[in-house]
């Protein structure tokens, strides 16, 4: 099963860039950088693995973000995870990152142009879409700088952002700050993808589903056994909004109590449209061959089972039409 996981064509919707980088990279961005010590703070950082708590999750970017600091390294990190995803047999990837600023070393239009630059330069198979975050504990202006980088970036590569993401501590902001600037690039055509529920919040889940993103992060809080309730499940469940399940990094972050005991068995039993995604493979370890292979373990799927998730993915991608047919070819 392992194997066939390895083999099988998959489809990654949730990889935000800079929780994505592998041991190898964040080695090659010290050396970059010329900071050997920083090497040791990732390491003590990410060996804190199971006993992380979700904000101290969050302190792990701190670590990361220490080294994606200018566009040549931010170039060099998203070529990386590029062929780390490659390798883990992704066709199709749609990355996630927060346009970021380093005083006196980097704009946020740089930071982006570096992505859109390692994009451009893959010589690879994958198929690379680009969405741009917007961080909760950010101010709306930062949220109306990334919609105006995404349009911009839009305009020279037409095909290359492919929407707009709400993450960031779960614990931080609120959706109302930031949701005019959802409400314009949803105007503008952009797709919208939101992290939902990663901590009880009904009134925020109700809005977030009532607003109608093109997909949904998490949803781990939603199900009355995981701190939700009737209501905002079955308004889920009712809304058919595909969700983007990320076992490892809930697991991890301890947001739900074991890989059983994860809404993914709900999801699936109520033939809820879902994409297996990693949201941080570096952060939390897990490839996206390894999240097929627990879901497999854990809700007893077969084979035929995790290439029907698999092809399904193609259809909540933000892609062309043309582009999902040429994705449904590739599985043929
Ligand atoms: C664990 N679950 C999560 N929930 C919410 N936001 C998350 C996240 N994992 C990552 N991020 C968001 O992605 C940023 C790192 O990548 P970029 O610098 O944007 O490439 C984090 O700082 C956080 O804002
Ligand atoms: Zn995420």
């Amino acid at each position: 099963m392992e194997d066939f996981c390895k083999r099988l064509p998959k489809i990654e919707l949730h990889a935000h860039l800079n929780g994505s980088l592998s041991e190898s990279t964040i080695q090659k961005l010290c050396q970059l950088e010329g900071a050997p010590h920083l090497f040791d703070n990732w390491q003590v950082a990410i060996n804190h693995g199971e006993h992380r708590t979700l904000s101290e999750c969050f302190e792990m970017f701190k670590a990361v973000h220490a080294l994606t600091v200018t566009p040549e390294a931010v170039k060099l990190a998203t070529a990386s995870v590029i062929s780390d995803f490659e390798q883990d047999g992704i066709i199709y990837l749609e990355l996630r990152s927060t346009p970021r600023e380093v005083e006196g070393r980097m704009t946020k239009e740089q930071y982006v142009d570096a992505i859109v630059e390692a994009i451009l330069a893959h010589q690879g198979k994958i198929v690379v879409k680009l969405l741009l975050s917007v961080d909760r504990r950010h101010r709306s202006d930062d949220a109306e700088h990334a919609l105006k980088i995404a349009l911009d970036v839009r305009a020279k590569h037409p095909d290359m952002v492919v929407g707009l993401d709400l993450s960031g501590d779960p614990t931080a902001g609120s959706l109302d700050l930031f949701l005019p600037t959802f409400v314009k690039a949803r105007q503008h055509g952009l797709g919208i993808v939101m992290h939902c529920g990663e901590v009880s919040n009904k009134a925020e889940v109700l809005e977030i589903l009532k607003f109608r993103p093109n997909r949904l992060g998490h949803v781990t809080c939603l199900h009355p056994d995981l701190g939700g309730c009737q209501e905002q499940w079955k308004t889920l469940i009712e809304s058919k909004i595909p969700v983007e399940a990320c076992l490892t990094s809930n697991l991890r972050c301890k947001t739900v109590p074991s890989y059983e005991k994860h809404h993914l068995r709900h999801l699936l039993s109520a033939r809820h449209p879902v994409a297996l995604s990693t949201d941080d493979k570096g952060v939390f370890c897990s490839d996206l061959s390894n999240e097929f292979h627990i879901a497999a373990k854990s809700f007893d799927l077969s084979e035929q089972d995790l290439r029907d998730l698999s092809i399904n993915t193609v259809d909540f991608c933000l892609a062309s039409q043309q582009m999902k047919e040429q994705l449904r070819r590739c599985f043929q």
